[in-house]
C-alpha cells in the first residue's frame, strides 16, 4: 500500500491540482492507497511520525505531493529510514526535485514509483540550533545574507504573484535588492572539523546537500549527493555592488570564481556569532547564535526520478 501526503496549498494550489489529476488516473485507481491532506504548518511531520510508527508491513512508499517545505517536514517526521519516500513536485521552488532530477509529469512519476523502478539513497543534513534537539534539512541551511533575502521574500506580497506567474525566482532578486542596502556583515567563528577560523565581514555561510536553492539558483554548483561530507560556501569581505554582481552569476554557477567566495568541505561545522543572526533552512527562516551541522551517514530512500 501507498500513503499519499498532499499539501494542497503548495505552489498556490498546484499540489491540490496534481492530486486531483492523479486521483482520476487508472493507475491510482488500481493501487491500494490512503491519503492525508495537510491542514497546517507542521502537520506533514506529525502525519509521517504517526504513519512510520505504525509499522505497516505492506507499506511500499510514502508519496509526497508538495514543495520543499513539505518534504522538509516529511523527512523530519520519518522514524524509519527504510520506508521509501517518493516525491511528486507540487511546490513553487521545487529545489529538492531539481537536485534529484525528478522532472517528469506527475502521472509518469507515479508510474515509476509503482513500477518500483528507481530508488536512490539520499543523505540528509542534521542541525542543532542553540543547543536544541536535532533537526534535519533536505536541501540547504544558510546563515546571513541569503537567509535575510529568504525572509524578505517570504514576507513580501510579490512572492505569491511571481509564483503564480511561474517566475518565483524573481521575488528573490527583488528581495536581494531590498536587503542589500540594510544588511550588515557580521563576524563569525567557523569550526570546521575541529579547526576554528574567524571570518570578519562575513556575508553568508551556506551548506548544501545538492546544488540548488531559491527556485533554481546553483548556489554550490559542484555539490554532489553523498554521505557524511558536505560543501560549505562562505562569502566575505565583499562590497555591496560586487555582491549584486555575484548574485547575478548564481544562476550559472560562475560566482564561485569570485575571490571573496571560499568553498570548503566538512563533516562537521559549528557556527558561532556574538549576536543572533538570521538563518534559512530549506527556505524557512529563523534566528540563532550558534548552530552545529553534520551530515547523515545513513541514507533515506527516494523514489520519483527517471534513473
Ligand atoms: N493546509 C495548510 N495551510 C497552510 N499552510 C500549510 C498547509 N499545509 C501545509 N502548509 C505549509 O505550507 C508551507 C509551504 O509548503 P511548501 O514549501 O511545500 O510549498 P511552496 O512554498 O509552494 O513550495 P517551495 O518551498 O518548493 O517553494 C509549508 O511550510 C507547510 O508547513
Amino acid at each position: 500500500m501507498y500513503i499519499f501526503i498532499i499539501n494542497v496549498v503548495a505552489g498556490n494550489g498546484r499540489g491540490k491540482r496534481i492530486f486531483k489529476k492523479i486521483q482520476k488516473s487508472k493507475l491510482y485507481q488500481n493501487i491500494t492507497s490512503d491519503y492525508y491532506i495537510t491542514e497546517y504548518e507542521g502537520h506533514a511531520e506529525e502525519i509521517v511520525r504517526f504513519v512510520s510508527n505504525q509499522n505497516l508491513v505492506n507499506l511500499k512508499a510514502i508519496i509526497v505531493i508538495g514543495g520543499d517545505g513539505t518534504i522538509y517536514e516529511v523527512m523530519n517526521g520519518l522514524q524509519d529510514p527504510t520506508i521509501p519516500v517518493a516525491f511528486i513536485p507540487g511546490g513553487s521552488g521545487n529545489d529538492f526535485a531539481r537536485g534529484l532530477l525528478i522532472k517528469r509529469d506527475p502521472i509518469t512519476i507515479l508510474k515509476h514509483i509503482v513500477q518500483n523502478k528507481f530508488k536512490k539513497p539520499y543523505w540528509l543534513g542534521n542541525y542543532w540550533v542553540d543547543g536544541t534537539h536535532r533537526k534535519s534539512f533536505v536541501n540547504s541551511i544558510g546563515f546571513g545574507f541569503d537567509a535575510e533575502i529568504a525572509k524578505q521574500a517570504n514576507q513580501s506580497w510579490y512572492k505569491k504573484v511571481f509564483n503564480y506567474l511561474h517566475i518565483g525566482t524573481l521575488s528573490y532578486v527583488i528581495a536581494l535588492i531590498h536587503v542589500l542596502f540594510r544588511f550588515k556583515p557580521f563576524t563569525v567563528d567557523l569550526e570546521v572539523d575541529g579547526e576554528v577560523r574567524t571570518i570578519n565581514e562575513c556575508w553568508m555561510v551556506t551548506i548544501a546537500n545538492h546544488a540548488f536553492y531559491g527556485g533554481g539558483m546553483k548556489i554550490i554548483p559542484g555539490a554532489t549527493i553523498q554521505p557524511r561530507r558536505f560543501p560549505v560556501l562562505v562569502i566575505h569581505q565583499i562590497s555591496k555592488w560586487k555582491i549584486l554582481g555575484l548574485f547575478l552569476t548564481v544562476f550559472t554557477g560562475k560566482h564561485i570564481g569570485f575571490k571573496e567566495v571560499d568553498l570548503l568541505e566538512a563533516t562537521k561545522i559549528k557556527i558561532s556569532t556574538s549576536h543572533n543572526i538570521e538563518y534559512q533552512v530549506d527556505g524557512q527562516t529563523n534566528q540563532c547564535q550558534t548552530c552545529t551541522i553534520t551530515k547523515n551517514s545513513e541514507s533515506v530512500q527516494i523514489m520519483g526520478m527517471d534513473n
